[in-house]
């Protein structure tokens, strides 16, 4: 069986950067790794990119066209999906899967929309468990910053509260969830970078 690790964090945490590195850091380790990301490149990440994200990070705020009920089912189905065609079948022929955002994230998104946190874990059971997560931790200040030029002036105000609020639950999850790991993300690249194999490490020597 391989290792499934898990990126999660409020957009602009620096999880996509991380991610490639990690790939990189254990690729010169000798072992196969397959990078992949939620919502998936598949039909149903198309679909959720479509209906849930459309005009950017600014559709997920006040565009949805569609109940938030209706938005946790369509990144379930996306992940039943992932799980089903790409994370097992890697898993089980001992590859190392470095997914960027997982259940985690309609754990920590879809709770911050009002949906209730029960249902979102019963309805996210299916999902094979990581065996790390690690949470990219910063301010919503510095992770705005870091990615200022994708945002619409006027959704501004209204992206920074969900991100908050965003974060808040995320560290609420590390409480509950002990395959969550946070890292500080405020550092730079290469400081996050060397945190993140610290906890690879010690992972891989079990
Ligand atoms: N530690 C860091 N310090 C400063 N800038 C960073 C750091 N890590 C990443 N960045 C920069 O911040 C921006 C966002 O990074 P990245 O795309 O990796 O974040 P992300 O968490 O994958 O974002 P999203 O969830 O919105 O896709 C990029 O321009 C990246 O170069
Ligand atoms: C998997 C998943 C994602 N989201 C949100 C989180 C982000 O705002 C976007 C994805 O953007 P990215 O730049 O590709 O990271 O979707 C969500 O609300 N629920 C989920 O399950």
């Amino acid at each position: 069986m391989g290792i499934f690790i898990v990126l999660e964090g409020i957009d602009g945490a620096g999880k996509s950067t991380q991610a490639k590195l990690l790939k990189l850091w254990l690729e010169e380790r000798d072992y196969e790794v397959v990078l992949t990301k939620e919502p998936t490149d598949t039909p149903f990440g198309k679909l959720i990119r479509k209906l849930v994200l459309t005009g950017g990070r600014e559709g997920i705020i006040d565009g949805a066209k569609i109940s938030h009920e209706a938005e946790a089912l369509l990144f379930a189905a996306d992940r039943a999906e992932h799980v089903d065609k790409l994370i097992k079948p890697a898993l089980e022929s001992g590859k190392v899967v470095i997914s960027d955002r997982y259940f985690y994230s309609s754990l920590a998104y879809q709770w911050a929309r009002g949906l209730d946190l029960e249902w979102l874990i019963d309805l996210n059971r299916f999902a094979i468990k990581p065996d790390l997560v690690l949470l990219l931790d910063l301010p919503v200040k510095e992770s705005m910053k870091r990615i200022r030029t994708r945002s619409i002036k006027s959704e501004f105000d209204k992206i920074v509260e969900l991100q908050k609020k965003v974060r808040e639950n995320y560290l609420k999850l590390a409480e509950r969830f002990p395959e969550i790991k946070i890292v500080n993300a405020m550092e730079d690249i290469d400081g996050v970078h060397r945190q993140i194999v610290a906890l690879v490490e010690n992972l891989l020597e079990k």
